[in-house]
C-alpha cells in the first residue's frame, strides 16, 4: 500500500469514529460507506491515470547491477556486511539479504494459508530482496523444512515405538478394544495416509506363513499357527500357505512384487515365523536382502505397502542367548516395516527352551482375534523413521567401502561388530556338514573325500578326471575355501544348507592355515580306509601325497578373498589346480593367476533356464555369466578353460543352439557335458530334482552327438573326443587338441610345473597329454587296472558285457570277495605311508 493509500484509510478511521460519537447508528454507518467508496474510487482513478500504471508502463532505464557473490549468510571477507556503514559500525545483514551468521526461526504466514515454521537463514534474505523488488510472488522454499534431520553422530533411540493404532470406528468406543488390541487411538492427522489404512477386512486375505527353520522348530510352529488360525477364524477366505524362505527362487516375488492373484484382487497377508541364531544361517541372506531392498533406487522404497499387514513371531532361546534373544525376528519386523508393511500385530517373541509351543497358541490366539476385528488398522508413520533412514544409509554407505582387507588380520578380524564365522563349529550347518562327511577346515572350508578316491583306492574305478584329463583319484584332493555359494542350484548336493550370499561377509582364514589343515583333514579320512577291504596297497601309499586338487566340491572357491595365494600354495607344493566356478562373479575370475585347469559352470543356456537351474541370488546373473565368458575369451585365454554342462532333463537340455551361441563367446578348450547324478530329494524340498530328471547315459550322448553337430555348423571346430560313460560324462573338444588325427586331451602335470616355474608365459597348448585309447570316446573310458564292481543282483547281463573292459594290465587289486590275502596292506605300511 503507499503513502496515499494509507492516508486515506487513516481519513475514513478517523471519520467513522467522529461520526459514530456523534450521530451513532445508521447515520454513521452510511457515512462510512460513503467515505469508502470515495478512497476506493480515487485510489482507482489515481492508479489508472499514472504513467507508471499497467495501462502505461514505462520501461526503467536498464541499471547495471555490480555482480554480488552471495555468502549464504556466513559472513567473513568476502561478504559485504563485513563492510563498515558511515557510523563505522557493521552491517546487520549483506545485500543479499542474508542475516550475517544468525539463526532466527519465525512463524511466517504463507500465501497459500497454511502456517509453517521455517528456519529463515536463506528466506527472509528472499523476502525482504523480493519486497524490495516488487517482484510477487514471494518465492519461499520450505520444501527443506520437511526433509528429515541428519541425525549422524547422535544416539540411535532404540527404544520401541508403538506404531499400530486403532482407528476409532463410528459404533466403537474405548471399553471396545479388546485385550487383543493393547494399542493407544492416535490422532489421525499424523497418519500419512498414502501408506496406511487398511480399507480391507484381514480375514479376505490370502495369509502366507513364511519360516525359516535349521532344526525344525519353526516349520512345526509355522503348521501350527496355520492351524490355529483356522480352527480359530471360521470365516477366513482363503487357507493360509505356508512357505519357507529358503526355497523361494528369488525374494523378490513376494518381497517386492506381492503374489498375483485374480485381477490381484486378493490382498496378501504375511506371517513370519523367525528363529534366531548367533551363527552364520540362511535368515542373514533373507535380512541382507530387506535391507539392500531398502536401500536399492530401482526399487519402489515402499513395496510392501500394498500388503494389508504384516506380524513377525519370533523364535529363539532366551536362557542360553538373554541379550540376543530373537534378534533377528526383530531385525526382519524393522526391516518389513521400513518397506512399507503395515504391522499388524506385534512382534512375538517366545523362548522355545522355557515357553514353547502354549505360547505359541496364545500368541496365535490373539492374533485370530486382531484378525477377526474390521476396524481399519492404522500404521503410525513416524518422522524419526525417516531420520533414523537416513542414518542406516550412511552407515550401509560406511559398510560398502569397508574392505576385505580391514577385517582380516593375521587371519583375525579386527572388526568384529557384526561379522560371523560362515560355519561355526555350534552351528546346525556344522554339524551337518560334519554327518554328511566333510572336514572342516577353519570357518568356511571343506574337504571331503569322494567316492572316486574310494572306489580308486580298492582299484574299482576312477573318476571321470581320469579318463578325460590324466587326473589320478586317489591322489585327489577336493576341496573348497568357501562353504557359501550365490547360487541355490536345483542339482546341487548342498540342499539349502549351506550359506549362501553374493558377497564375502564373514572371518576370513588365511590360505596358509587353510592349506595346512586341508591336507591333514584329508589325510586323516584316507588314513581311515586302511581297514576297507580291497585298498590297493601302492594307490594307499602314494594317496599320502596328494598330487591333485579340485576346487569344487560345494561353494563357489572363488569368492574367498585370497583364491590366487591359495593357488600358488597348491603349486608350491606341486599339486595340480582344477578350479570350478560359477560364473557369476567377473571381477576375481578376470584377477585370476594360472591355474592348471578353469571351468565354469554353464548350467543353462538362457537366462530363463540359468534362472529355474541355478536360482541364483544376483539379479543381473545372466549378464555376469555372459561377462565371465568374455573373460575367458580374453584375459584368461592362456588359460586351459572347460564349460562344464551338467544335464538335468526338463530344465536345461532343450535348446542346443543357444548352448552354441554360449560356446562362440567364451570359446572355451573343452566342453565336459555330464548327466546330473541324483542327491536326494531334500526333506525341506530345496532339491526339487527325482529320478526322472536324471538322463540316461543315451540321452546325454544324442544330446553331444547333436551339440557338435550345430557347433561345426558354425564352423566352430569342436568334436566327441573322450568319454567316461560311468558317470555319464562326455568331453568335446577343440580341434587344436587333435594332433596327426590324435586326441590330446590329457596333462602332461611335470610339463606344467616346469613351464610354471621358469617364470615364462605359456599357454594351455604348452602342457598336453596323449589321451589313451581306453579314455576315447566310443571306448567307455574304465581306466586299467581297475575292475569294475555291480552292486548285488543288479546288471548281472551287464556285468558279463563289460567284462572287456576289465584291462588284463592291472595293478594289484583286491576285488570284494577275492582272496588275495597276500596282497593286503600290512600295519607297517599303513605306517610307513603315513
Ligand atoms: C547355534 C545356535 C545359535 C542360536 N542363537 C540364538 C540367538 O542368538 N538368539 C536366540 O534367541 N536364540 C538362539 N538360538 C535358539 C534358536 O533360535 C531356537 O532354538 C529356535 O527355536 C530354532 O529354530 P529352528 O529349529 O527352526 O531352526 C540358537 C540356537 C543354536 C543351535
Ligand atoms: S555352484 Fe556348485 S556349490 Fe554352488 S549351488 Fe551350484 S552346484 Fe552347488
Amino acid at each position: 500500500m503507499d503513502a496515499i493509500g494509507k492516508h486515506n484509510v487513516s481519513v475514513a478511521v478517523g471519520a467513522s469514529a467522529i461520526a459514530y460519537c456523534y450521530f451513532g447508528g445508521r447515520t454513521s454507518f452510511a457515512l462510512v460507506g460513503v467515505v469508502l467508496y470515495d478512497m476506493f474510487y480515487s485510489n482507482y482513478v489515481f492508479k489508472s491515470s499514472s504513467p507508471t500504471s499497467a495501462n502505461f508502463v514505462v520501461e526503467p532505464e536498464p541499471v547495471e547491477k555490480k555482480k554480488h557473490k552471495c555468502c549464504g549468510g556466513k559472513g567473513g571477507s568476502g561478504c559485504c556486511s563485513n563492510k563498515k556503514d558511515a557510523n563505522d559500525k557493521a552491517k546487520k545483514s549483506c545485500k543479499c539479504g542474508h542475516k550475517k551468521n544468525t539463526k532466527e526461526s519465525k512463524t511466517v504466514p504463507l500465501s497459500t494459508g497454511f502456517t509453517n515454521k521455517i528456519t529463515l537463514e536463506k528466506s527472509i534474505g528472499d523476502i525482504t530482496n523480493s519486497t524490495k523488488d516488487n517482484s510477487f510472488p514471494i518465492a519461499v522454499d520450505f520444501t527443506q523444512s520437511f526433509k528429515p534431520k541428519k541425525t549422524k553422530g547422535k544416539k540411535k533411540d532404540t527404544s520401541k515405538k508403538v506404531i499400530i493404532s486403532k482407528l476409532p470406528s463410528k459404533n466403537s468406543s474405548e471399553e471396545d478394544v479388546s485385550a487383543s488390541q493393547p494399542i493407544a487411538v492416535i490422532d489421525p492427522s499424523t497418519v500419512k495416509s498414502a501408506m496406511t489404512v487398511s480399507t480391507d477386512k484381514l480375514i479376505n486375505s490370502q495369509i502366507y506363513i513364511f519360516y525359516s527353520s535349521l532344526q525344525g522348530a519353526s516349520l512345526r510352529v509355522a503348521n501350527r499357527v496355520k492351524d490355529n488360525l483356522s480352527n480359530k477364524v471360521q470365516d477366513l477366505k482363503y487357507t493360509p500357505i505356508v512357505i519357507h524362505l529358503d526355497e523361494i527362487d528369488d525374494l523378490d516375488d513376494f518381497f517386492v512384487n506381492l503374489p498375483s492373484s485374480e485381477n490381484n484382487q486378493i490382498n496378501s497377508l504375511y506371517i513370519l515365523v523367525i528363529p534366531s541364531y548367533d551363527t552364520d544361517c540362511p535368515l542373514d541372506y533373507f535380512l541382507q536382502t530387506l535391507q539392500e531392498n531398502f536401500y536399492d533406487w530401482r526399487i519402489n522404497k515402499f513395496p510392501l505397502t500394498k500388503l494389508s499387514g504384516y506380524t513377525v513371531l519370533g523364535l529363539g532361546d532366551k536362557e542360553s542367548w538373554p541379550e540376543k534373544f530373537c534378534y533377528q525376528a526383530k531385525k526382519v519386523d524393522h526391516w518389513l516395516s521400513k518397506l512399507g508393511g503395515r504391522r499388524i500385530y506385534p512382534v512375538g517373541e517366545i523362548c522355545m527352551k522355557t515357553e514353547g509351543d502354549s505360547k505359541v497358541d496364545e500368541w496365535s490366539d490373539l492374533l485370530s482375534e486382531c484378525l477377526k476385528d474390521d476396524n481399519p488398522i492404522v500404521y503410525q508413520y513416524e518422522q524419526s523413521d525417516d531420520e533414523d533412514s537416513d542414518e542406516e544409509n550412511s552407515e550401509a554407505e560406511d559398510e560398502d567401502l569397508q574392505d576385505v582387507e580391514d577385517i582380516v588380520k593375521n587371519g583375525k578380524v579386527i572388526n568384529d561388530t557384526d561379522i560371523k564365522q560362515m560355519v561355526s563349529k555350534n552351528s546346525p550347518t556344522f554339524k551337518q556338514l560334519k554327518k554328511q562327511g566333510y572336514h572342516i577346515v577353519g570357518s568356511h572350508s571343506g574337504v571331503k573325500i569322494c567316492r572316486w578316491t574310494k572306489s580308486d583306492l580298492r582299484g574299482t574305478g576312477s573318476c571321470y578326471k581320469q579318463s578325460l584329463f590324466n587326473i589320478t583319484s586317489s591322489r585327489c584332493m577336493e576341496l573348497t575355501p568357501s562353504l557359501a555359494c550365490s547360487s541355490k542350484c536345483v542339482f546341487c548336493w548342498r540342499h539349502g544348507t549351506n550359506p549362501v550370499s553374493k558377497t564375502w561377509r564373514w572371518e576370513v582364514d588365511e590360505p596358509e592355515y587353510i592349506l595346512e589343515n586341508a591336507l591333514k583333514g584329508h589325510y586323516a579320512m584316507i588314513k581311515q580306509m586302511r581297514g576297507v577291504p580291497g585298498v590297493v596297497a601302492e594307490r594307499f601309499q602314494k594317496a599320502f601325497k596328494v598330487g591333485h586338487c579340485a576346487l569344487s566340491l560345494v561353494g563357489e572357491p572363488i569368492m574367498y578373498p585370497y583364491i590366487n595365494r591359495f593357488v600358488e600354495l597348491l603349486h608350491e607344493k606341486e599339486i595340480t589346480s582344477f578350479l570350478v566356478c560359477n560364473a557369476q562373479h567377473p571381477e576375481p575370475l578376470e584377477n585370476l593367476g594360472k591355474v592348471t585347469q578353469l571351468y565354469v559352470s554353464i548350467d543353462a543356456p538362457t537366462k530363463d533356464e540359468l534362472r529355474k537351474v541355478d536360482r541364483p541370488l544376483f539379479k543381473d546373473f545372466w549378464e555376469r555369466m555372459l561377462q565371465c565368458l568374455d573373460i575367458l575369451n580374453t584375459k584368461q585365454h592362456h588359460q586351459r578353460t572347460v564349460f562344464r554342462l551338467t544335464l538335468v532333463k526338463g530344465f536345461n537340455m532343450g535348446d542346443i543352439s543357444a548352448y552354441a551361441d554360449l560356446v562362440q563367446r567364451g570359446s572355451p578348450c573343452f566342453i565336459e557335458v555330464k548327466g546330473a547324478t541324483f542327491s536326494g530329494t531334500s526333506k525341506s524340498g530345496s532339491n526339487p530334482l527325482t529320478m526322472q530328471n536324471i538322463p540316461f547315459y543315451e540321452e546325454c550322448t544324442n544330446f553331444v552327438k547333436e551339440f557338435a553337430k550345430e557347433l561345426q555348423r558354425r564352423g566352430l571346430d569342436y568334436d566327441l573326443a573322450a568319454e567316461h560313460a560311468h558317470s555319464n560324462c562326455i568331453l568335446l573338444a577343440h580341434k587344436k587338441f587333435q594332433i596327426n588325427g590324435e586326441w590330446y586331451t590329457h596333462i602332461d602335470f611335470a610339463k606344467f610345473f616346469e613351464l610354471l616355474n621358469s617364470g615364462k608365459d605359456f599357454t594351455h597348448m604348452d602342457y598336453m597329454a596323449k589321451t589313451p585309447e581306453w579314455a576315447l570316446f566310443g571306448n567307455g573310458g574304465f581306466a586299467p587296472g581297475n575292475t569294475r564292481v555291480y552292486r548285488k543282483g543288479k546288471n548281472k547281463q551287464k556285468k558279463q558285457d563289460d567284462s572287456s573292459q576289465v584291462d588284463t594290465n592291472m595293478e594289484t587289486t583286491i576285488k570284494p570277495g577275492n582272496d588275495i590275502t597276500d596282497k593286503m596292506i600290512t600295519t607297517n605300511e599303513v605306517k610307513a605311508a603315513v
